[in-house]
């Protein structure tokens, strides 16, 4: 609730919760012909040397209450771009800000490793495509839960107890099942408790990584409602990354269109699924039509 209170004061304040400026993240050390910033790349590799050049020069702000939806085909460094965030990669140049950690005075990205973990465990939540990255499917759902409270302070096994119950109900799973292990539930149910357990620290700042794909049309609506739900009642704010427009257009307000590697287009979500710019955002909401 604390958490949820500095973010009603954020709002007041109208500071981004997050802020990224001119990140880049490449694979490969570049080369005089590619590093150039107007660099003529065969996508998004090199032609000279082979670096590929997977997130380039991406800056956007998200502020409390806002879902920044992030949007392109596979390959246009999407993934990436929120491994750099969270830290599961390092960036290559950039400067990453979170009000909730510092008053957004420094970089993140240059953290010591115990402020980076400290970050990731109050800071924010992630919710992966690919649930084994963000559970452990063989510990109870409730267990999931405690260990992430745990990584954030919290020793008192009662408040976990009631949090993880507290949780998983809001998520839908039933109190009977929250002993049970996710290895043993739906790629909904799955999806559903990674969620449960990115919000148990109360994190102002969501980060969801393609959280529906692969799943059932019925289950990914129950999903894209939950994280509704989720900004309505807690006010986070979030990013959500997806291949889908169709996903981009029910959650985010703004939204960046990536390709190879750039954001050749950003605005607000309706603005460009009216009017779209780029011929390649022109193709992504024909397609959607
Ligand atoms: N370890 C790596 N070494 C070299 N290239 C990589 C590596 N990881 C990712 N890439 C490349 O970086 C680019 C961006 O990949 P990324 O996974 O971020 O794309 P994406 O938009 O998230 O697509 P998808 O949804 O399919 O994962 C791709 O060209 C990918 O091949």
């Amino acid at each position: 609730m604390e958490q949820a209170r500095r973010v009603e004061a954020d709002v007041d304040s109208c500071d981004p919760c997050l802020s990224v400026s001119h990140l880049s993240l490449r694979f490969g050390a570049g080369c005089p012909s590619c590093m150039a910033p107007d660099a003529a790349l065969e996508r998004n590799v090199c032609p000279v040397c082979g670096t590929v050049h997977a997130v380039r020069d991406v800056s956007f702000d998200v502020y409390p209450g806002e879902i920044v939806g992030i949007v392109g085909e596979s390959g246009s460094g999407k993934s990436s771009l929120m491994k750099c965030i969270y830290f599961d990669q390092d960036a290559s140049e950039g400067d990453v800000r979170a009000l909730p950690f510092d008053g957004g005075a420094g970089n993140i990205l240059d953290l010591s490793s115990q402020h980076k973990r400290r970050v990731r465990n109050t800071v924010f939540g992630m919710v992966y495509q690919n649930p084994y990255l963000g559970l452990r499917m063989d510990f109870s759902s409730l267990s999931n839960i405690a260990e992430q409270m745990i990584a954030s302070g919290e020793r008192r096994v009662d408040a976990m107890c009631e949090r993880g119950y507290e949780l998983l109900g809001e998520v839908n799973i039933p109190a009977r099942r929250a002993k049970d292990a996710p290895a043993l539930f739906s790629g909904g149910m799955q999806q559903r408790v990674q969620i449960a357990k990115a919000l148990s620290n109360n994190p102002p700042i969501l980060l969801l990584d393609e959280v529906t794909t692969g799943l059932d049309l019925s289950v990914q609506a129950s999903v894209l409602d939950l994280i509704l739900r989720i900004r309505r009642d807690y006010g986070v704010g979030m990013v959500v990354v997806s291949h889908d427009l169709g996903v981009i257009r029910m959650l985010a307000d703004r939204t960046l269109v990536m390709l190879d590697g750039r954001v050749v287009e950003r605005g607000l979500t309706d603005q460009i699924l009216e009017d779209p710019q780029h011929p390649y955002t022109q193709q992504l909401v024909y397609s959607l039509i």
